[in-house]
């Protein structure tokens, strides 16, 4: 190969060849007839010329012609880059003259990519175009065999030296160092970033090229074949970033001496050992075994790389690498990786000693989990837990694709004694012989091969032992500061599986992008951390008042509630997507079974039906009988003549039914998305309020607006569409709430007290809400329910159900009635307050909405309360000696406010 240019210094890249044309040199701008020149040159030529100063030239041959050569001799600039694509290499020879009758000048981009093709084994011209390369002084030199399956046919030797390559990429070659190479000499003393990709080479000489580069910042080695030990220990202290990925025989990488690097990042099945500086500057990790299970290598050369057997093994020392790195920002932990450090966790948390890492500066955590078990989900908890203090912002989680890994029966049996274990005690795996690397090396490259066979491994944990500030935590104790500045959880190919959905929780703010939907969807904007209690941070107890439960409770021992902790902030997942994605209702729906549909009775089994009330007779006695006799019994009624023409009640009904059939973007713009240090928002489009982990969230969205005081409307929640919305809803408020006092009224006359005492505990500041319920076709309606068994809170609720599809259920001596649908007829049921007022003559009724496999249904329900300030207690003129109080009495706010906790509605 020739030797360099004598020329040195910059401004002299473009010389001239002694024997070039004497227009190459020059450097002036083309004229426009140069350009008109370029344009019409023959498109089989494909020349493309992308800016005349300097011009880079990309010549595609089978084609090569008089134009080409023609080309060279113009008086244009000479190009400081060169892009050579051959099609086929019997076009290597006559660019080569070419190149030749041109004589070396330089390039600062030189790259050569060629096919191999059957029958074209002899690399001569390939090797002579490397060499004229190398002979032009180029700076940044890439030469990329495009064919994969013609990769390692033969072996380009690289120079002994070049003064002037920065940069080096290799692709799908086999390469070595021309003999005799001497490193010591730096004989590539510019060279800075070298990237082999699919090459195979050997240790030797990967280990020489470090050696011989002084200045190198970056090593790339990805799908290489024939390596085993990477060792970094020759190069100089600029070392920043080194990459190892799907590299197949490599068994054992060390960074031990490179103390100035940012970025490592491993990705490979079989490695034993993997060294990283106790102390080193690095800010980006990435750990990842046996990711090719889940990749292909379509786009490189070789063939895919598979783990044989799976999960992958993992090498015993490289936990130590995380024991340090306080400057690591940015980490990322397949599931195997992330599987062993959450076991050595969870040991050193019940030896109460030291997290095995405690990244303190860590804003971003990117899991590639290749397989979401339960036990998966854990390691995450856990790993959060233990390793990742409160700076983290991001969360990015790889999902599996393939569905088949959430089988239970899949859940890796291991104990994790048997894991530690495992991660103590695993011998290396040596390549199969037959497929090991074949390598024409010579005397020097085989001694380094077989010491490199006869290293002994590092196999001892150096850990620190010291105790954590906050470290040794036990599981069961919640987790200060956790997570608090987590601002982002994205997660692909979400599928919203129960242990996604656990996931999902963590953040506030999370982006779902399921597989094929590359922008990503905010479905979600979650409150605090849904997490197992054990991890979330409890607040002072003393905050939260005590409160109780629903009035029959009182008396019993355990009637307060909402003591052991804070109520969580809610979040507001969106049933009507997931139920659409899914073909089993998640387990987080999924009721237990004695919590199922049990108990329904039919029709004929109703000890009566349920009253159909006309409230425009209620003044008649026998119709205000039907009400009481319905009251006792039942709780609730069917109404008619009501009021509410039917118009308004279907203009009301399609508003609604519009509203939920928009776009998830739009649903969100009324959002009940908690604000942050605000708990969980009542008001606005979501779904349950999450209270604990285990909780069976119903299947059911829901729009909760307030209505009355009609002064506290928040129309920020309020839908815009449709445009009718508003209005309707206004419009069919006015009419509930005459419906509200002809009802109460009514009951204070029933009881026999004051007929105004029911409505004058209503003030000016009492609340109404509408609750637009929109239950999803269910696949398994026999294991969800669309709304849990409850009573309502306030004084009455004027309940509007979907004439098309039933569902509402009501409880009556512990059995379940379907309570029917008829057209333009409401349902209304009285609610705990009004069962405190008349001392439980007439009960609130308990009651439940069970799915439909096919058809959604919708409903609205109106519910009626006092004030918040209001003290509940029986009506007085309802007590005497023999009909003694059988509620206590307790500020409404305080009520609701132990419902809320309690039923989480
Ligand atoms: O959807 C229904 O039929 C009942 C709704 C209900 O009970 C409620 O929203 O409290
Ligand atoms: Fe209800």
């Amino acid at each position: 190969m020739a030797a360099a240019s004598d020329s040195g210094g910059g401004s002299k890249r473009r010389r001239m060849d002694d024997e070039g044309d004497q227009g190459i040199g020059n450097t002036e701008a083309a004229t426009e007839e140069e350009e008109d020149r370029i344009s019409a040159l023959p498109e089989a030529l494909r020349l493309h010329i992308l800016g005349l100063l300097p011009f880079k030239s990309a010549v595609r041959t089978g084609a090569l012609s008089a134009q080409w050569r023609a080309l060279w001799t113009h008086r244009w600039p000479a190009p400081s880059s060169l892009d050579l694509r051959l099609d086929t290499l019997t076009a290597a020879p006559p660019i080569l003259e070419s190149l030749e009758r041109l004589g070396h000048r330089r390039f600062d981009r030189f790259s050569l990519s060629f096919q191999i093709r059957n029958g074209e084994l002899k690399p001569d011209g390939v090797q002579r175009i490397l060499d004229y390369a190398a002979a032009c002084s180029v700076a940044d030199l890439s030469v990329d065999n495009a064919h994969a399956a013609f990769a390692f046919l033969f072996k380009l030797r690289l120079p002994r030296g070049d003064p002037y390559l920065t940069r080096l990429a290799l692709a799908g070659i086999r390469v070595g160092l021309s003999k005799p190479f001497s490193a010591q000499f730096h004989t590539f003393p510019a060279l800075e970033a070298i990237s082999l990709h699919g090459v195979k080479l050997s240790d030797y000489t990967v280990e020489n090229l470090v050696a011989a580069s002084p200045l190198l910042h970056t090593l790339e080695l990805c799908y290489c074949e024939g390596l085993r030990f990477v060792s970094v220990a020759a190069a100089g202290s600029q070392l920043r970033s080194l990459t190892v990925a799907e590299c197949e025989w490599v068994r054992d990488v060390s960074t031990m001496e490179a103390s100035t690097l940012r970025s490592f990042r491993y990705s490979g099945c079989y490695i034993r050992a993997l060294t990283i500086p106790a102390t080193c500057p690095l800010a980006d990790l990435y750990i990842c075994f046996g990711g090719s299970a889940g990749h292909s290598r379509e786009d490189r050369p070789g063939t895919p790389l598979f783990c044989f057997g799976w999960p992958p093994e993992v090498p015993r020392n490289w936990l130590q690498a995380l024991t340090n790195l306080s400057d690591l920002t940015v980490l990322t932990l397949c599931s195997s990786a992330l599987r062993r450090v959450s076991a050595k966790a969870r040991e050193r948390s019940l030896a109460r000693s030291a997290a095995p890492c405690k990244l303190k500066n860590l804003r971003e955590l990117q899991l590639l989990m290749f397989a979401m078990y339960d036990s998966s989900l854990e390691d995450i908890y856990v790993f959060l837990v233990a390793c990742c203090p409160s700076l983290l912002e991001r969360l990015f989680v790889e999902l599996p694709t393939n569905s088949h890994y959430y089988r239970p029966d899949l859940e890796p049996s291991e104990s994790e004694d048997e894991l530690l274990e495992s991660v103590e005690e695993l011998p290396g795996k040596e390549p199969p012989e037959e497929d090991g690397p074949e390598e024409e090396s010579s005397e020097e490259e085989e001694e380094l091969l077989e010491e490199e066979a006869s290293e002994e491994m590092e196999s001892e944990e150096d850990w620190s032992d010291e105790e954590l500030s906050d470290g040794g935590q036990s599981e069961e104790e919640p987790v200060k500061g956790f997570l608090e500045n987590l601002k982002l959880l994205k997660m692909t190919n979400f599928k919203g599986s129960d242990n996604e959905m656990i996931l999902a929780r963590l953040s506030p703010k999370i982006v779902m992008e399921s597989a094929g939907d590359k922008d990503g969807e905010e479905l979600a904007n979650v409150g605090t951390h849904d997490m197992p209690t054990r991890y979330v941070a409890r607040g002072n107890e003393q905050d939260w008042p005590a409160v109780v439960r629903v009035p029959r409770r009182l008396g019993q021992p355990d009637a307060k509630l909402g003591q052991g902790g804070r109520p969580l902030s809610g979040q507001n997942w969106h049933l009507q997507e997931l139920a659409a994605a899914v073909q089993e209702p998640p387990s987080r729906y999924v009721r237990p079974e004695q919590d199922r549909q049990h108990g329904l009775m039919s029709a004929d089994e109703m000890p009566e039906p349920i009253p159909l009330v006309d409230l425009s007779r209620l003044t008649d006695a026998d119709e205000a009988d039907k009400l009481r006799a319905a009251l006792q019994t039942w709780g609730l009624f069917l109404a008619t003549n009501h009021g509410i023409e039917d118009s308004l009640m279907d203009a009301m009904m399609s508003a609604s039914r519009e509203f939920f059939r928009q776009p998830i973007k739009e649903k969100k713009k009324c959002s009940n998305l908690v604000v942050e240090g605000k708990p969980f928002e009542v008001e606005g489009y979501g779904n349950d309020k999450i209270g604990s982990q285990d909780q069976i969230l119903d299947w059911n969205d829901r729009l909760h607006l307030k209505l009355e005081p009609e002064d506290e409307r928040n129309f920020a929640k309020w839908p815009t569409h449709p445009e009718s919305f508003r209005d309707v809803l206004h419009e069919y408020a006015l009419k509930t709430k005459r419906v509200r006092d002809l009802i109460l009224r009514s009951i204070a006359k029933l009881v026999e007290i004051d007929e105004d005492y029911f409505v004058n505990q209503i003030s000016d500041k009492a609340s109404g809400f509408a609750r637009f319920n929109y239950y999803p076709p269910c696949p398994r309606p026999d294991l969800v329910l669309g709304l849990k068994p409850h009573s309502d809170g306030g004084l009455v609720t004027i309940l509007f159900v979907d004439q098309d599809v039933g569902g509402l259920q009501v409880q009556r001596d512990g059995k379940w009635y379907n309570v029917p649908a008829k057209p333009y007829t409401l349902v209304i049921n009285l609610a705990d307050c009004m069962e405190i007022m008349n001392n439980g003559i007439f009960r609130s009724p308990v009651h439940r909405v069970v799915t439909n496999a096919e058809k959604e249904r919708l409903s609205l329900a109106v519910f009626y309360a006092v004030d918040k300030e209001t003290m509940l207690e029986p009506a007085p003129g309802l007590l005497d000696e023999k009909r003694p109080s059988r509620y206590r009495k307790l500020k409404a706010n305080d009520f609701v406010l132990g419902l809320f906790e309690t039923l989480k509605i």
